[in-house]
């Protein structure tokens, strides 16, 4: 009897534990596919919520959320020293730089003429598909003939831009980063936003925290005066009636530059650019894309305003505005923060960087049409509600005042430059008119 109770308790031990093996196989498993299903679902979530989102945004994104994406263009041994080498100043009290989209057209300007008198300078680029990225990286390489390194990367990514505070005590930011052009925001608002606003807190948190604290000078817009209209315009006068959402962003910019300033003494100084145009300038404006047209025998579109009248804008050329930002950046005051927090009232500032004197957009086309010797196929249609505002023309006292600005270039000597640049550039040959006779062997004039 004890015998087979024994064998009996021995069976029942042996069932109990190929019971327990079989629940706990099945508890392994559902544990398993519980956590499968979670990934799954997460996966899902982050793939639907991606594909949401229109093209450009998504393309961004990738480039700047992922810190394994964003690392396998920068860091290490080799990177830091490059970076290093190109933000340190060859002049006693020489600045160390920061140029964000310094692959750009304003920011190339910029980062030559600083370094030309022996600045530091650091550029920062995602060299965005906004307008043909090859003139990017030709911008680029004209930068690296004179030993500027610039970083291929994003305002918005947080981790690149503290690595790079980390590696340099940048003296002062020259923020040109931007989603620019007025009419494009129709087609794509988003990239505004996460460009002119997002892009530029992340820029402001990491100075912030940057020790020492840098003196930033950014840029702003005339399209915050919106439909203002007393003038010149004058930076006391409205700007709370945008007529474009990247004036919209704009004007929240230096909402947003005010409270940094207020909240970690950050010194910033905001400038309102005008226009601006030039060699090497953006394909996406009004001066580049008719001069593209003409010479194609393409019609151009001249936008006129509800009454008739000729809309007109305060084109301003490249140099004066660099001119402008070289003024700003050497009268820019230290930021008074420090380790993060504020120690005392900083400079806030904003100017208007103009030509002061307006010139109809036909006026525009007539001087390209006498500078290529061609007649332009021109569609003159009524503005449509695209954002444009009919006139801009700056005053420029304060910044007179300030730092000596001083506009020197009218439009017909300008656009001479830039029609001088463009041929020379895509290698067009113009028989008739000026360009061709002035046409040299040098690709880039400033
Ligand atoms: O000062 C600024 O803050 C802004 O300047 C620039 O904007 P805008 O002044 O709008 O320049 P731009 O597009 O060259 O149009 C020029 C003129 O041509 C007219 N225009 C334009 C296109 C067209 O097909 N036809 C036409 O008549 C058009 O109606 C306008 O009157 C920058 O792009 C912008 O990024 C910002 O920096």
């Amino acid at each position: 009897m004890a015998m087979a109770d024994g064998k009996g308790k021995l069976e029942r031990y042996n069932s109990y534990i190929r019971k327990m093996n079989s629940s706990k196989a099945l508890a392994a498993s559902s544990k398993l596919l519980f956590r499968a299903s979670i990934l799954i679902a997460l996966f899902l979530v982050f793939f639907l919520t991606l594909t949401s989102y229109p093209t450009e945004v998504r393309r961004r994104l990738s480039s700047t959320s992922s810190f394994g994406a964003a690392s396998a263009r920068w860091g290490g041994p080799l990177w830091e020293k490059q970076v290093r080498h190109s933000s340190t100043p060859r002049r006693p009290n020489g600045f160390s730089v920061l140029v964000t989209g310094a692959a750009g057209f304003v920011g190339s300007h910029s980062s030559l003429a600083l370094k030309k008198r022996g600045d530091g300078v650091l550029g920062l680029d995602n060299f965005n598909d906004y307008y043909d990225p090859s003139l990017k990286r030709a911008r680029q390489a004209l930068l690296a003939k004179q030993s500027i390194f610039i970083v291929d990367g994003d305002i918005n990514n947080a981790y690149l831009l503290a690595k790079l505070f980390d590696v340099v005590p940048f003296s002062h930011v020259l923020h040109l980063a931007a989603q620019a052009g007025v009419r494009y925001a129709l087609q794509n608002p988003s990239s505004y936003v996460h460009s002119n606003v997002a892009g530029l807190v992340s820029l402001f948190e990491a100075s912030r925290q940057a020790s020492p604290q840098p003196a930033i000078v950014w840029a702003s817009s005339s399209s915050v005066y919106g439909l203002n209209e007393k003038a010149p315009f004058s930076e006391v006068d409205r700007t709370d009636r945008p007529a474009s959402l990247y004036a919209a962003t704009k004007k929240s910019g230096e909402a947003i530059a005010h409270a940094y300033n207020h909240i970690y003494g950050l010194s910033l100084t905001a400038l309102r650019f005008f226009t601006v145009y030039g060699p090497w300038g953006r394909p996406d404006m009004a001066y580049f894309s008719f001069t593209k047209d003409i010479l194609q025998g393409k019609a151009i579109t001249i936008f006129e305003r509800a009454d008739g009248q000729d809309v007109a804008r305060d084109f301003t050329y490249i140099d004066d505005i660099v001119r402008g930002c070289i003024g700003a950046l050497d009268t820019a005051q230290r930021s008074t923060g420090s380790g993060g927090r504020k120690r005392g009232p900083a400079q806030l500032r904003v100017y208007n960087l103009g030509n002061t004197s307006p010139v109809t957009v036909k006026g525009l086309v007539g001087i390209l049409e006498g500078l290529l010797g061609l007649t332009a196929k021109k569609n003159v249609v009524r503005m449509p509600g695209n954002g444009d505002v009919p006139f801009t023309h700056a005053n420029v006292s304060s910044s007179v005042r300030d730092f000596g600005y001083r506009p020197t270039t009218d439009l017909a000597t300008g656009l001479r430059k830039f029609v001088k640049w463009y041929v020379n550039y895509y290698g067009i040959k113009i028989t008739k008119g000026d360009a061709a006779s002035s046409s040299s062997s040098s690709r880039y004039s400033s």
